[in-house]
């Protein structure tokens, strides 16, 4: 019998599937043929059989989001690529971004399913993945009104401000410590004091528990750090089938269904030990409500339009994890980096932020308004290094026309944010970091211009970006309050690497090491 089954089960997996496959994209290839020829497309590169452009997103070393931006010089501001079966919208400049996010917000609102995301996100639950529609208006209200709204956020001041107390004391323990280094100073390792410091406020603003606090000390490895890296990796890396639907069957074969299936298992239990914990009534009180509890009181409130179960709310904190940690710590990285290599910059931030502290050597929250030159300098970092440099991919939910041309439905669309922020024809030379080309201008980066689109704009812009801005500015303002920096013995400041990785959120490639100075009060 088994012997009769095996050649059955290898014609079905090595020449049924694939021909059923490749048959179904011609028939949709010629429908879509058919179709396209009456429409006006905007303008792209040749597209290649079967894989389009796809080999035109990634070419030698470049990010895609710098490949793209080379494409868009040549073919314009709009241009329509075809990413193995997906035909991709590529929006590259200020006019054509206030278009999409202005004129036509509501079309340009979907957000397409991939593979990876759908898993993790619970089937779609969490805010940012959730299809355009009557669920995403209720989950996000609810995300907004009662986890984001300004004065919850600033209700988490003493998480952040203990977490940042905890930084300086963790580097100026440091310094004072000349052991590993040639120099008489110690090298501090920025990168992942930054990481550390965005994962702790998340977790204590999301269950009150610290980042460290889930560590597997049998194995010496800190299970949620690994958690969080492999859901990450998984979000941000490529998937097949996200560009060849028609492909999805191989993910069982590949190991990413595997993979994805152990990260969620998890992911899952973790979130159920912390919901378990939340309703425990013997649990200790304490002063301010976490992410879980305002979650849970949403989920018993009857006056709220719609009830919302385990997994939503598990969605919910997936939303917080994966948008709120990497993308803060990824700024103040670049941005420390930026003043590193232009000292008047570091100095003109620095005397600021210590006429301010004067004689307590410390920032506190409510002093943030009072610095006007690193809000500058933050504009200017999110400018030059945005840490979604294409956003969060959207879909059109309908046929749309823009500055005369025709997009289909379903269309995915990139906005290359990077490329914006970098363009010539609203920035004087656009490669340079200069905080003090703000100080005229009012371009801010909330939405409002279409020059400046770091947290994205309109229905689906960002709703995180008051708790993104505030730690930023507060580790920045006690960072350059305490320490001065400077680089590594023997290292130049044009030898410093401003490459940028691949992946979910855009780091830079190499850690940022630096030499930290304690600045005494
Ligand atoms: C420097 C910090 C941050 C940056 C640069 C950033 C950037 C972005 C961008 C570019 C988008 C897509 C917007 C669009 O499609 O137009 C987005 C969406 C989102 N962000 Fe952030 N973000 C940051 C921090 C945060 C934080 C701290 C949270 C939550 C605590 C958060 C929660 C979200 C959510 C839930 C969405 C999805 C919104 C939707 O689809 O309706 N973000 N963010």
């Amino acid at each position: 019998m088994t012997t009769l089954l095996l050649p059955l089960i290898q014609i079905l997996f090595f020449y049924l599937i694939p021909f059923i496959s490749i048959s179904l994209y011609f028939l949709k290839l010629r429908k879509t043929i058919n179709s396209e020829a009456k429409l006006k497309l905007p303008p792209g590169p040749i597209k290649l059989p079967l894989i389009g452009n796809l080999h035109q997103l990634v070419p030698g070393n470049s990010l895609p989001h710098q490949s793209l931006g080379r494409l868009s010089h040549q073919y314009g501001p709009i241009m329509l690529l075809q990413l193995g079966s997906i035909p991709t919208l590529v929006v590259s400049s200020a006019e054509m971004a206030k278009e999409i996010f202005k004129t036509h917000d509501v079309v340009f609102s979907g957000r397409p399913v991939f593979y990876a995301a759908k898993k993790l996100s619970y089937n779609c639950s969490a805010v940012s993945f959730a299809p355009y529609g009557d669920y995403w208006r209720e989950i996000r209200k609810i995300v907004m009104l009662e986890l984001l709204n300004s004065k919850i956020v600033q209700s988490f001041h003493a998480v952040r401000e203990e977490e940042i107390k905890d930084l300086v004391k963790t580097i100026t323990i440091s310094t004072n410590s000349s052991s590993s280094s040639t120099s008489g100073f110690r090298i501090i390792n920025l990168s992942e004091l930054a990481l550390s410091l965005a994962n702790n406020v998340v977790c204590r603003v999301a269950f009150r528990k610290k980042f460290n606090g889930y560590d597997d000390h049998e194995n010496g490895k800190s299970r949620f750090r690994e958690m969080l890296h492999e859901t990450q990796d998984l979000l941000g890396g490529f998937c097949m089938s996200d560009y060849f639907p028609w492909l999805t069957w191989l993910n069982k074969f590949n190991g990413l269904e595997v993979r994805l299936d152990k990260c969620f298992r998890e992911l899952d239990s973790f979130y159920d030990e912390v919901i378990e914990e939340h309703l425990d009534p013997e649990r200790p009180q304490t002063e301010h409500e976490d992410v879980v509890d305002l979650l849970l009181q949403v989920q018993n409130d009857p006056n709220q339009a719609m009830k919302i179960n385990n997994d939503q709310i598990k969605g919910v904190l997936t939303d917080i994890f994966i948008a709120g940690t990497d993308t803060t710590s990824a700024t103040i990285v670049w941005i420390m980096a930026e003043l590193i290599k232009n000292p008047a910059a570091m100095t003109r931030a620095q005397e600021e932020v210590r006429e301010v502290a004067k004689g307590r050597g410390k920032v506190e929250e409510s002093e943030l308004s009072k610095l006007n030159y690193l809000k500058l300098v933050i504009k200017e970092g999110f400018r030059l290094h945005p840490p979604a440099p294409l956003l969060v991919p959207r879909e059109t939910t309908e046929f749309c026309r823009v500055r005369g041309y025709d997009v289909p439905s379903g269309t995915r669309v990139f906005v290359n944010a990077r490329e914006i922020g970098r363009d010539s024809k609203y920035w004087d030379n656009p490669d340079e970091f200069r905080p003090e080309r703000f100080l005229e201008s009012s371009v801010d980066y909330r939405g409002q211009n279409f020059e400046l689109l770091p947290f994205g704009a309109g229905r689906r812009g960002c709703p995180g970006i008051n708790f993104g801005v505030v730690l930023i500015e507060l580790a920045l303002a006690n960072l350059l309050c305490s320490f001065d920096w400077e680089l590594p013995h023997g290292m130049r400041s044009e030898d410093l690497d401003m490459e940028e990785a691949s992946g979910l959120t855009m780091h830079k490639r190499s850690p940022l090491c630096l030499v930290a100075k304690l600045v005494y009060p």
